[in-house]
């Protein structure tokens, strides 16, 4: 059973309460398709890493059991501090020393202005448990929740077999509680919370291994393999962020994928019934999923190299290069296709080929779709609003036009 990031770590404790159960049929017949990425790599594979390979953004099985690797040496500790911020959640971090001098020393971190990030609120969600859904109507690419989370871990560690005790000691009563009464997939008290709930942030200063961060409204947040939200750890200010990835109507349901979402529909499926307990009844297939991974441009953007050589070539035609982003645009479209990457390979080719063209019209619109991707992904527009307002004053512009080629 390959289960989140890691195989072959099975503890009694290990498996979803419900993973046993038998999936329901999905009405409509499905071909397994070949994951994007490689599997993952299983630690029981291999000899007891040293560094492993920081997760993705986005949720993860995790923190597992392990029996194979060394015994743990984990620090626990509170960030911040409560003397910098008496009011706010202190989060429970269970690390190692270097990982702990390294946040210390880079705080005290700024304080999360709740009324700026929460256009959620947590409500019961028939099938799902609880689950959150806006206050209000979201454009692409804003904020939709900052919290600091209750309890940060690595994934990936051989906990002793006192750690939930431990944990649950070292945080607060009111912590603990809103720790405690988030959803549990798993038999284990404390790991159980977190592998049901953590989001993965990456590697920590001073550890270059995979953490996950559990929040109390983050983790209430539900899966949809077409999801409306993307979770991003924002480092600077020791916070999960999570921000539209499209519109959101006000009162519609929050959600973010738990699992890759290119891979193919037997495989998320397996994934979410393994690592969480549930079959996914959302709309979301695989028509067309398995050729965005086959458009080189979904991975590999149209250099620059390519674009200035379309746009002096006198041969060239003008959408030499338009029909296959077009066909990319047209799948992602119908697939509900959302992640930032596969659009911003897009978008931002887009912009620099209708520039080219002098398309203002269109040069807007994709410069428009290259900002909220971009702030999505990473909180800031990286300079492509200031593209859509004036396409002109771009290198691009008009280069067709310029060398006499319309
Ligand atoms: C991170 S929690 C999400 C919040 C959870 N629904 C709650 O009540 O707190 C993950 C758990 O929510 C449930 N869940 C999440 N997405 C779901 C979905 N699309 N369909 C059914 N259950 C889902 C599963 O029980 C899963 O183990």
């Amino acid at each position: 059973m390959r289960r989140g990031f890691l195989a072959g770590l099975d503890t009694p404790n290990s498996r979803p309460k419900s993973s046993s159960a038998k999936a329901p049929q999905h009405p409509t017949k499905r071909t397994p398709l070949a994951p994007i990425r490689p599997p993952p790599v299983s630690v029981a594979d291999s000899a007891p890493p040293t560094t492993l390979t920081p997760i993705p953004n986005g949720h993860v099985g995790c923190c597992e059991r392990a029996k194979t690797l060394p015994p743990p040496q984990p620090v626990i500790f509170q960030v911040p501090s409560k003397a910098s911020q008496p009011d706010g959640t202190i989060t429970t971090c269970i690390t190692i020393p270097e990982a702990r001098e390294k946040l210390l020393s880079k705080g005290p971190y700024p304080a999360i202005d709740a009324q700026e990030g929460c256009r959620i609120r947590v409500v019961d969600v028939p099938g799902k448990g609880k689950g959150c859904v806006s206050t209000g109507a979201i454009p692409r690419g804003a904020l939709i929740i900052r919290e600091r989370p209750l309890v940060i871990a690595p994934t990936v560690m051989a906990f002793p077999g006192n750690f939930d005790r431990i944990v649950a000691h070292a945080m607060s009563a009111d912590a603990r509680a809103a720790l405690l009464s988030l959803n549990n997939c798993y038999e284990d008290k404390i790991i159980g919370v977190l592998r049901t709930n953590n989001w993965g942030i990456g590697a920590l200063p001073g550890h270059d291994a995979p953490y996950g961060g559990t929040g109390a409204i983050i983790s209430r947040i539900n899966h949809s393999c077409a999801p409306n939200a993307l979770f991003r750890w924002n480092e600077e200010m020791f916070a999960a962020e999570v921000r539209a990835l499209r519109p959101i109507r006000r009162g519609e349901e929050v959600t973010m994928c738990y699992v890759p979402e290119l891979e193919g529909y037997a495989s998320r499926q397996e994934r979410l019934r393994d690592a969480y307990g549930f079959t996914c009844t959302c709309e979301a297939v695989d028509g067309l999923r398995a050729q965005l991974e086959g458009l080189t441009s979904h991975s590999d953007e149209l250099p620059d190299a390519r674009l200035w050589g379309w746009a002096r070539d006198t041969r060239a035609r003008d959408d030499a290069l338009l029909g296959a982003l077009e066909q990319q645009v047209a799948i992602m479209e119908q697939e509900l296709y959302v992640r930032p990457e596969g659009w911003l390979t897009v978008a931002r080719a887009l912009v620099k080929i209708y520039c080219a063209l002098g398309n203002t019209v269109a040069a807007r619109r994709w410069a428009v779709c290259a900002a909220s991707y971009t702030r999505a992904a990473t909180g800031t527009d990286g300079g492509w609003e200031a593209v859509a307002r004036n396409p002109e004053q771009t290198v691009w512009w008009g280069v067709r036009v310029k060398a006499g080629l319309r």
